[in-house]
């Protein structure tokens, strides 16, 4: 059976860039690929081995400072827990970005002490020092997108609204995480009315799960219809796009995105056989915003990021005694 996750819309589909088309970052090229790449002779270079003299220093610096090659990259905030074990929350997140060729920032919400088979304890964030985290990142390299996780509390969730909305954050990907894949509770009652309230309405998209969309909605998911019913009511009640994952179903691991002008597209996917989908849900919130950050359409977006999430369920990587976490890294071994 084939997992590569297909799009099917429902209006004419939207131009964007080609992935494919996309040279890897340097680092995780081959030595062929990265050999072919044209290289900058620098001062130091053709010193190599060499002391130098005191006397050259002067017109070298020169030469060097003349010829340093420069180059950037999209930078993405990531606002979440820290995961201890590594799979889910913040370490998930900066996994992602990075495989998925983006700058990834942090700012953390909460220490959990958790692994696969639980979470023992959560320590939240100051709001203070949440502040200062989200400042220091704005005022120095500004995120093109922000994904935001784990906001277990309401004085947490009001300093984000705030923060992100003084910055003129763009592109923020809103993943309502509420239980943890080992049944924790990762947010109080009275936050997710202060999450849907401030944050919904400020997302470009919110990601629940079925659980999750079953709670925001107030209704029964049972099958696909019910899905995109529930992303149609998120739509209206918040304003936000929703995507509505499919990987609590029993069938095939289907999602479906509404957006705002009432279009809806299907990503469908077939559900690969691993037990270890441990921050299934942070990886693929991360890898939609890395994908914004590099110019993608929401629709595309979401095609890379399920394609870049189907590769990691389909590495089989089986670490840990619960549900494990997932091999971030499979595009580049
Ligand atoms: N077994 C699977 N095979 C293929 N895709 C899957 C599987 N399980 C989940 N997915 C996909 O993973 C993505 C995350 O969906 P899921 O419903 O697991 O989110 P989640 O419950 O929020 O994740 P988390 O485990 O982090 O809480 C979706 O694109 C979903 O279709
Ligand atoms: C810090 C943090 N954030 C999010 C999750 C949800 O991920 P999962 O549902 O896969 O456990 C988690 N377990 N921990």
């Amino acid at each position: 059976m084939r997992c590569v996750p297909v799009m099917r819309t429902k209006t004419p589909s939207r131009r964007s860039t080609s992935l494919s088309a996309m040279p890897p970052p340097e680092h995780f090229m081959n030595q062929s690929q990265s050999a072919n790449l044209p290289r900058l002779t620098t001062g130091a270079a053709k010193h190599q081995g060499k002391p130098l003299r005191k006397t050259s220093w002067a017109p070298l610096r020169m030469n060097t400072m003349a010829q340093i090659a420069t180059s950037t990259l999209p930078a993405v905030l990531a606002i979440s827990g820290s995961d201890s074990s590594g799979g889910a929350g913040m370490q998930a997140d900066l996994k992602t970005m990075l495989a998925c060729g983006v700058f990834g920032m942090s700012a953390i919400t909460a220490l959990t002490a958790q692994n696969t088979t639980g979470v023992r304890s959560i320590q939240d964030t100051k709001p203070d020092i949440l502040a200062d985290q989200i400042n220091m990142v704005f005022e120095d390299i500004p995120p093109v997108a922000v994904k935001i996780g784990m906001v277990s509390a309401t004085d947490i969730i009001d300093v984000i609204a705030e923060r992100l909305t003084f910055h003129h954050a763009t592109n923020i990907v809103l993943d309502p995480v509420m239980v943890a894949t080992s049944g924790a509770n990762l947010i109080s009652d009275d936050a997710i009315a202060a999450l849907t309230g401030k944050l919904f309405p400020m997302a470009t998209v919110v990601t629940p799960n079925i659980p999750e969309a079953e709670v925001l909605t107030d209704t029964l998911i049972r099958d696909q219809e019910d899905m995109e019913a529930a992303a149609h009511r998120l739509v209206e009640r918040y304003g936000c796009a929703a995507l509505v994952k499919g990987g609590h179903g029993t069938e095939d691991a289907n999602d479906v995105l509404a957006e705002t002008d009432g279009t809806v597209t299907w990503f469908d996917g077939a559900r690969i056989n691993n037990p270890n989908t441990h921050g299934t849900g942070c990886t693929l919130s991360s890898a939609i915003a890395s994908y914004l950050a590099l110019g993608d359409t929401l629709p595309k977006a979401i095609k890379h990021a399920k394609k870049y999430l189907t590769g990691a369920l389909k590495a089989q990587l089986n670490l840990g005694h619960g549900s494990g976490p997932m091999d971030h890294f499979w595009k580049y071994r």
